[in-house]
């Protein structure tokens, strides 16, 4: 195993960690205050702050741009789109970029490496014809548009796959779609435009061949967004995640991914490295907690002594840096085997850390809290926010129970052969 990270790498992961730090942490609360001010006002949250815009123009200007798209994929994005390319990282090369963006809530959409136009991106990269491509794929990549990911439904247990009951059926030249999904991240924001839905295609094929990916225009006669949901009294704006229904969309069959019946194919392909980055972005984010709440108990006295000398604090910040710097290992191995191809060790790897570390992460904040006194629990601290988004990811994904059954399955599978 050989983790060290290539010299470009490492300058770009320095140049990103200085980026988050001195240009965006400092407009990060006036942001939240912003989108805050708005909502509780009956104004308009979602439109983006102009902030990011600028921000991204920075970004992009630095070569600071699409870092995340992988050195096995880029192709002639790599080759022929400059800056927009991004560097042809690999995954153990990308996962301390995405540490240093999880800092901040902001940073992924800053540098254009946000979830989930980032998993979306790489499906149209992998699958998309040209045609999908240069309509979709190439705004995505300049950050002109936006997009959603549609397979979560209100009415089946959506952490199997196969439930999915909303239908994408090809009908002569054209794909009709109905149904309702929800928690379709991204959908809030004006500038989504397009929405990669998976659909049942054909009920009697074999389980995993029922369902389809089509591409659909946000603006499809037929597509409505019923709701924004919160999660925990967050909106997460400017994305925010919609509850939509889908009453007889028609797109044409050209929108179709990949082929009829191919949906799990590209959910297989898509999950691998989006995971790896979502869980380096959680590290980022128990860092910079630990960070904080280190600050806290070494600055603010009771009982006439720092806060970090009382009781079991001190044992309690070193179990912290111990889990995250394990949590940290196991997401390199995780993208070390990723990048040896897609094998079953793979496989369990990435389940590994998709249970480990959004752990780590709420247990690291949750303690970061506690040493912040009832601060911690207000949005004075990024703190609460934190902590909501790193319980998201126990469930967005897919929850803990079915990664540890991937991990169990492949671990029996070694006896049953
Ligand atoms: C913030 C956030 C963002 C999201 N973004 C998106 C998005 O952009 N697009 C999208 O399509 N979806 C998105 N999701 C949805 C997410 O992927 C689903 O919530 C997840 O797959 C679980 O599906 P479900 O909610 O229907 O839970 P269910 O399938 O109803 O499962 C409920 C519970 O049952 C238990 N369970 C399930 N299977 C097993 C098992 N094998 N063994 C033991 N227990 C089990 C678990 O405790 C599980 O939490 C998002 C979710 C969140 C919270």
């Amino acid at each position: 195993m050989d983790f060290s990270l290539s010299p470009r790498a490492a300058d770009l992961r320095d140049r990103v960690r200085a980026f988050v730090t001195d240009e965006i942490e400092p407009v990060e609360a006036a942001a939240h205050a912003r989108i805050t001010r708005l909502r509780e006002s009956g104004g308009d949250s979602w439109t983006p702050d102009p902030v990011i815009a600028e921000l991204q123009a920075k970004a992009r200007e630095q070569g600071l741009w699409n870092l995340f798209l992988p050195a096995a994929h880029a192709g002639r994005y790599a080759a022929d789109f400059g800056t927009d390319g991004g560097e042809g990282l690999s995954n153990v090369d990308y996962a301390p970029v995405a540490e240093a963006m999880g800092r901040s809530f902001l940073a992924p959409l800053v540098f254009n490496c946000n979830a989930p136009d980032t998993g979306n991106m790489e499906v149209l990269l992998r699958y998309g014809t040209p045609e999908q491509k240069e309509q979709w794929l190439e705004p995505l990549l300049r950050a002109e548009i936006r997009s959603a990911f549609c397979m979560t439904e209100p009415d089946v247990a959506s952490s199997d796959a196969t439930n999915m009951a909303a239908t994408a059926r090809v009908e002569g030249d054209e794909v009709v779609i109905n149904g309702r999904k929800w928690f379709s991240t991204g959908i809030g924001n004006p500038d989504c435009k397009i929405l990669v839905f998976m659909g049942l295609s054909d009920p009697e094929a074999d389980r995993h061949s029922r369902h389809t990916m089509v591409l659909v225009p946000r603006d499809a006669e037929g597509v409505k967004v019923e709701r924004m949901l919160s999660t925990m009294g967050y909106h997460d704006e400017p994305l925010g995640h919609g509850e939509v229904s889908f009453d007889d969309v028609r797109v044409p069959a050209v929108n179709v991914l990949l082929g009829p019946g191919r949906a799990f194919e590209i959910a297989q392909g898509r999950l691998g490295p989006g995971r790896v980055h979502h869980c380096m972005r959680a590290i980022g984010l128990a860092e910079r907690a630990l960070e904080l709440g280190c600050a806290r108990a070494v600055g603010r006295t009771a009982f006439g002594k720092p806060i970090a000398n009382l009781g079991g604090n001190r044992e309690r910040i070193a179990d912290a840096r111990i889990a995250i710097n394990r949590s940290r290992l196991l997401v390199m191995h995780a993208a070390w085997l990723l990048d040896q191809g897609m094998s079953r060790e793979a496989y369990s790897a990435v389940s590994e850390i998709k249970v480990e570390v959004p752990n780590m992460a709420l247990g690291v904040i949750d303690m970061a809290i506690q040493l912040h006194g009832a601060a911690g629990m207000t949005d004075d601290f990024p703190l609460a926010a934190a902590w909501v988004g790193a319980r998201s990811l126990r469930l967005a994904d897919g929850p803990d129970e079915v990664h540890r059954n991937v991990i169990a399955k492949i671990e029996l599978g070694k006896h049953l052969a």
